[in-house]
């Protein structure tokens, strides 16, 4: 996967995929990822990429012009099989959209900042529109973090163990249960009798038990779904 993120502000994403997963996704050469900085795209002596509201009122409007300049040089070297806008009133990211995008081949995130982007921008280049949840943030680039982390996570290959994003939150509408490790007990606390007798069965069992306990206590929601 190829993930183009264009931001004002590239220094706030470079160290989160300079470390873990991302970092050794980037290193398996499972995935590219590269920071387009609008301002580099502006074509006033400023360099800047926002201007007042037509009609007024507060706050600035990220323009047109060197977004329209960065999306159509992006788009003359391949084919991107979405372009994002990462917005409050987008779709409420979910980890089925992460499943499904995680397929993609060429992505192109846009992090908006100020007010937002001109609308013309959304109705002429976006292909989808994301939320990461109801609150507002003021800028798009920690939203790009997390859509990216949510899709590297699953590309096969990422994980050690391609089975363990399989029995995370989320995946077949279940929160995941209690996890236990080393030592068996601890303070006079003990681990669950069940995860200590090697019984394969009733241990995939009780597990499948618990997450449905937490899932109804928690997220009674998702067992709607
Ligand atoms: C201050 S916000 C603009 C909010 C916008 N005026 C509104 O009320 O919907 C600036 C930028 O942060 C990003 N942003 C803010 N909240 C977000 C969220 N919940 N999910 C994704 N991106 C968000 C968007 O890119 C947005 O353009």
């Amino acid at each position: 996967m190829r993930i183009d993120i264009i931001t004002v502000l590239p220094e706030l994403l470079r160290s989160p995929f300079e470390a873990s997963i991302m970092k050794r996704a980037i290193d398996k050469g499972l995935v590219e990822v590269h920071f387009h900085n609008l301002r580099d795209y502006t074509t006033n002596r400023q360099k800047s990429v926002d201007d007042y509201q037509f009609g007024g009122g507060a706050g600035m409007v990220m323009m047109i012009q060197p977004i329209d300049d960065c999306i159509t040089k992006l788009k003359s070297e391949r084919h991107y099989d979405e372009i994002i806008y990462m917005t409050p009133d987008g779709e409420t990211l979910s980890q089925g959209m992460a499943n499904k995008m995680s397929m993609l081949e060429n992505i192109i995130i846009l992090c908006g900042h100020y007010k937002g982007v001109d609308q013309r921008v959304r109705d002429h280049f976006i292909t989808k529109e994301i939320s990461i949840g109801d609150y507002v943030l003021s800028g798009g680039e920690l939203g790009a973090l997390v859509l990216s982390d949510a899709l590297i996570r699953l590309i096969p290959g990422v994980l050690s163990d391609e089975t363990s994003a399989l029995t995370d939150s989320f995946q077949d509408n279940l929160l995941s249960g209690p996890i236990y490790t080393r030592p068996a007990e601890y303070k006079g606390w003990k681990v669950p009798e069940v995860l200590t007798s090697g019984h394969a069965a009733k241990i995939e069992k009780w597990r499948e038990d618990m997450a449905y306990e937490h899932t109804k206590n928690r997220r009674p929601d998702l067992l709607d779904e």
